[in-house]
């Protein structure tokens, strides 16, 4: 029996739980979702500063169309004036420096005269101008980042600033990917005999789900033979995610399935209504969640983009809708659908802003050339009817 794609993903990715937690230091947290909320240490700024260069004053002593003050002492950015500025009295201050005691405002140097121990200007009172008070920024144990907030660039700055220099998010899984087939050889072997297939699914997937955060390792490949499949399972022990690819489908050499069952796990499904992808394999072996792939390239690809990746985000606390892609019009007309729902493998096409989907010709699950040139997938419907060229059509860009 197989379902569709909506079941697949809500049995896979939604009923799949945010894993544990861990403390990273600051730098390594970003693309990590944030495990509690985090309350400021500090305050920002922790007093008054000014915003320029300039003389500190109370806005009272700016009585006089010019004005001439007395200049009492310094204040610069971590080296504050200890002292109170009096009327009558200014005090030299620098961006980022403490408003000493006293003053209220601070006028720019660029409105001063400066002359030994005095200084004139022209400028007339204004309480607070140029000057930042304490706490505009955040207060002390004021929530600065809520709880699920997804840690980037901008919200590191806020957290050092806060007071953190280590932060509690939830884990990145650990995927463990396992090739599987007599005939796969290493990408870098020396020479290629005609039988004999390279493994290029396990770095691409590694690279996908490293990409969206996972700690990835790839299993040495296993031969179609149920005693090696069995013991390759077995190195996968500890990990959140299994990635297995090949021997899902039902030939005489399809043993994945068999030997998954025998090292425990739990079969969800198998098979899904979809192309590529059918042969997916879905179940649950003690605390790792498997996904036995297709191996046809494209398949595999395709199926670890809807479910795989998802599924990273939502260990990690993530947003994780099902990729459902956003509408563009075709550049073709297309035949009606089958009864699988079909991810058509296709390119971008025509000027930016008026961009058309052009499904490519060959849609062979094996063509990896196809796969590369092209920038996502049309995403068509069960028995979906024919269409005309310029039909809004939902695209899945990867
Ligand atoms: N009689 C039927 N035959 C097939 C059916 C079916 O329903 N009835 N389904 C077809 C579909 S759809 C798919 S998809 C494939 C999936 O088969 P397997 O998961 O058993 O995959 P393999 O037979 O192991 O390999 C298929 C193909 O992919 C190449 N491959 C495998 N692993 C890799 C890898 N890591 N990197 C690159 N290429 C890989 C492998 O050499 C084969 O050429 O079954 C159909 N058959
Ligand atoms: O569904 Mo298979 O994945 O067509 O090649």
């Amino acid at each position: 029996m197989m379902i569709s794609v909506e079941e697949a993903f809500k049995r896979i990715v939604e009923t799949a739980k945010p894993l544990t937690t861990e403390k990273l230091p600051l730098e390594n947290a970003s693309g990590r979702v944030l495990a509690a909320p985090l309350t400021a240490r500090r305050t920002q700024p922790g007093a008054d500063m000014s915003a320029m260069d300039g003389y500190a004053v109370n806005s009272a002593s700016l009585t006089g169309n010019p004005i001439t003050l007395k200049l009492v002492g310094e204040s610069a950015a971590g080296s504050p004036f200890g002292g109170t500025c009096g009327a009558g009295e200014a005090v030299r201050i620098f961006t980022g420096g403490i408003v000493p005691e006293g003053a209220n405002q601070v006028v720019v140097q660029e409105d001063c005269t400066a002359n030994g121990d005095m200084v004139t200007t022209t400028i007339g009172p204004e309480i607070g101008r140029h000057i930042r008070l304490a706490g505009i920024d955040f207060a002390r144990n004021q929530i600065v980042l809520d709880q699920g907030t997804y840690i980037s660039p901008k919200s590191i700055g806020l957290a050092a600033s806060a007071g953190y220099d280590h932060l509690m998010v939830h884990r990145a899984p650990k995927i463990a990917i396992l090739a599987t087939g007599d005939e796969l050889v290493p990408p870098g072997k020396k020479d290629f005999a005609p039988h004999e297939t390279v493994n290029s699914t396990a770095p691409q997937i590694s690279a996908l789900l490293t990409d969206a955060g996972a700690n990835v390792r790839i299993l040495e490949q296993a031969g179609d033979d149920l005693k090696a499949l069995k013991a390759a399972v077995k190195k996968a022990a500890g990990a959140d995610i299994l990635i297995t690819i090949g021997g899902a489908s039902v030939g005489d050499k399809d043993m994945m399935q068999e030997a998954l069952s025998a090292e425990g796990m739990a079969l969800d499904f198998w098979k899904v209504a979809m192309r590529p992808g059918k042969p997916l394999i879905f179940g649950t072996m003690s605390q790792t969640k498997v996904l036995g792939l297709p191996g046809n390239p494209v398949s595999a690809f395709v199926c670890a983009l809807l479910f795989a990746r998802p599924l990273v985000d939502q260990m990690m606390g993530r947003p994780a809708p099902m990729p459902t892609g956003v509408p563009l019009p075709l550049a073709t007309d297309l035949a009606e659908n089958g009864p699988r729902q079909h991810y058509m493998r296709a390119r971008l096409v025509g000027e930016p802003g008026s961009r058309h989907l052009d499904p490519a010709i060959a849609q062979d699950s094996s063509l990896v050339s196809v796969l590369a040139q092209c920038d996502g997938l049309i995403i068509r419907e069960p028995n979906a009817p024919a269409v005309k060229a310029g039909t809004l059509v939902p695209f899945l860009p990867f």
